[in-house]
């Protein structure tokens, strides 16, 4: 027990001292967050995190401790860039669905200290940013087994006051939740969301559960909650657990282990005059005319300027029938790495009808960050 009481006192000292410099290191992050706010520039800057974990894991003199130290030090990068946002926004953050909702977890993620603000339709979300209710607004746009989320980039093209200032990717993954005190054997009932119990069919069939439909899987973990019967559960996620009282009876039950949702985040300030940064994305949306060979044209400039093309969409142009606008995702070259897109969207009139710039932005996985998500 002294030995115990000993090493806790050690690390009560060393928190202690940790809390001081963490308070200096978040004051430091604010002025970063002021100057990007001037600059425009990116909060996420990958090279400098690089730079800061290589430099840093070098000081360790124990090898075994370098790989937890590379992670603390990713930690302590994410808590700063959450910091910073907060700063960079007004707070407040527009999402779709109820709490705990795919869309809110996404919105808590990007912004876990934001006022999360949930809406009834997309359209609510962009809606909100464009009138100033929020300052961002986090929007499903691509799902890797259902597809696009053609709705909202149909909402992307008809608010040119609005631009994209982030995309993340969100792993999906599913729960079984059910109230305090209940067991998997003791559990008769599942519902959930139409998808998420076809996603988890073989385990749920395993089990031999019956399963109810349900409007959307957080809605569904409410039901159970307010319930509080412990042979009915929900499948959901973890955090739609927390958010409701409810317990993780098994993880991860989906078996389609490579489900991610893509999120938008939009904003109003434009992007035109910020300086591109070597790999970040650059989104364009365009039109051309139904000629021959133009649309080979527009991509054969963009090619010819050393931008690789990540993504093509095409949808129809509202109230224009059998006609298309494209939208296109670039990774920015080093060689046009710290100009702005003017250039770009210069050489691009020519050979497009119209042409803008829906945003530039970093493109970062959601990693599931304790201590920083919830
Ligand atoms: O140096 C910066 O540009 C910062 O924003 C600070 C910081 C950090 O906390 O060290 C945070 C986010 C960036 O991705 C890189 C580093």
């Amino acid at each position: 027990m002294e030995l115990l009481e000993q090493a806790r006192a050690e690390i009560d000292a060393v928190d202690a001292q940790m809390a001081e410099l963490f308070e200096r290191r978040m004051r430091a992050v604010a002025m970063v967050a002021r100057s990007k706010a001037d600059s425009g520039k990116p909060v996420f800057d990958p090279e400098r995190e690089r730079a800061v974990i290589a430099k840093n894991t070098a000081r360790i003199t124990d090898e075994a401790l370098r790989p937890y130290y590379n992670r603390f030090l990713q930690q302590a990068m994410a808590v700063s860039r959450a910091y910073q946002r907060e700063l960079l926004g007004r707070g407040t953050a527009a999402y779709q669905g109820v709490e705990g909702a795919w869309a809110h977890i996404a919105s808590r993620r990007v912004f876990p200290f934001a006022r999360q603000m949930a809406c009834k339709t997309w359209a609510d979300v962009f809606e909100a940013v464009s009138t100033g209710k929020a300052e961002f607004g986090v929007l499903p746009f691509e799902n890797s087994t259902a597809g696009d989320v053609s709705a909202v980039l149909d909402l992307l093209y008809g608010h040119p006051d609005l631009s994209v200032c982030g995309v993340y990717d969100l792993p999906i993954r599913q729960d079984l939740l059910g109230i305090p005190g209940a067991t998997l054997a003791g559990l008769r009932t599942v519902v959930s969301h139409q998808q998420a119990l076809s996603q988890s069919a073989p385990f749920l069939r395993a089990h031999g559960f019956e399963t109810k439909v349900w409007g959307n899987t957080a809605d569904a973990a409410r039901y159970v909650s307010e319930l509080g019967d412990p042979a009915v559960g929900a499948v959901a996620s973890a955090e739609t657990a927390r958010l409701y009282g409810l317990q993780v009876l098994a993880q991860g039950i989906n078996e389609d282990g490579d489900n991610t949702t893509r999120f938008v985040v939009i904003t109003r300030t434009r992007s035109e005059d910020i300086p591109v940064g070597e790999g970040q994305r650059i989104a364009l949306l365009f039109t051309v005319d139904h000629k021959p060979g133009k649309l080979a044209q527009v991509i054969e400039r963009i090619g010819s300027m050393g931008f690789n093309m990540e993504s093509i969409k095409s949808r129809p142009l509202p109230h224009v029938q059998f006609e298309y606008y494209f939208y296109v995702q670039l990774i920015c070259p080093q060689r046009a790495a710290g100009q702005s897109c003017r250039t770009l969207l210069h050489d691009l009139e020519a050979p497009c009808r119209t042409v803008r710039l829906l945003g530039v932005f970093d493109h970062e996985t959601l990693c599931d960050e304790e201590g920083v998500t919830v």
